[in-house]
């Protein structure tokens, strides 16, 4: 504990570097390392999209990984609760752990609320070269407490869950994110269409290569 407090702002510290480098792994995996960042409210499909477009990434030949906030809480950032310096720590922690895997040359879907643009924000620049690729869904409250399908939107209007985002603490919408999720009329893009806008973008950007 003490070496470990002591060490805390030391300048003693040195980066080594490798022979095996980034470029290198990216072309043995013939894609581009990069994080896509998905945010928004409770219910708003966040893990959906993750979860299809991990799948439709995987059919291309393309590796990812999911670093999804809810299962984060149960290993990881099992300390955080949802207060704002919890979050933001949470988020910090998620966008170091994003940009490591992004360096391994992963296509690294991370899937949280991240309700503070300040965080989102902070993310975006640990990553090189517009690797960090913001996905907002910008579905409604009404359809997202619509879903409940954790049925937490009821426990938080019946004051059963105090601070809950979109009820009783806030959430920033991006002002200016690489994709939009959108419902049109009140419908939302089926998750192979949302996942779909993704594989587009990155397609179009060069993170799929081959
Ligand atoms: N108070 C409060 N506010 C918001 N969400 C809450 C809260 N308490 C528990 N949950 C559940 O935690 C999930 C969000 O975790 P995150 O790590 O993504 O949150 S954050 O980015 O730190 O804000 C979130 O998961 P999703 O529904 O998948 O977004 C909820 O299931
Ligand atoms: N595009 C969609 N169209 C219809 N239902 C959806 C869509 N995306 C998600 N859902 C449903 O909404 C609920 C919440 O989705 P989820 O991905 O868990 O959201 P989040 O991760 O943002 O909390 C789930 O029951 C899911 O099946």
């Amino acid at each position: 504990m003490n070496s470990l407090i002591s060490n805390l702002g030391s300048s003693n510290i040195f980066w080594h570097d490798c022979p095996v480098e980034k470029a290198d792994r990216q072309k043995l995996l013939k894609q581009k390392g990069c994080v896509v960042w998905i945010t928004g409210l409770s219910g708003s499909g966040k893990s959906t999209l993750a979860c299809t477009l991990g799948r439709e990434l995987h059919s291309r030949g393309k590796l990812s990984y999911i670093l999804d906030g809810d299962n984060l809480r149960h290993g990881l950032n099992k300390d955080l609760g949802f207060k704002a310096e919890d979050r933001a720590e949470n988020i910090r922690r998620v966008g170091e752990v994003a940009k490591l895997f992004a360096d391994a040359g992963l296509i690294c879907i991370a899937s949280l609320i991240s309700p503070y643009r300040k965080d989102r924000d902070a993310c975006r620049a640990l990553l090189p070269d517009a690797s960090f690729i913001e996905v907002f869904m910008n579905i409604s409250l009404e359809i997202c407490e619509a879903r409940d399908a954790k049925g937490l939107y009821r426990l938080a209007r019946a004051g059963k869950i105090k601070g809950f985002t979109g009820i009783d603490d806030p959430y920033e919408p991006p002002v200016n994110s690489e994709i939009e999720i959108k419902e049109k009329d009140g419908i939302c893009p089926t998750p192979i269409a949302m996942a779909g806008e993704v594989v587009s973008y990155l397609e179009e950007k060069g993170y799929l290569l081959d």
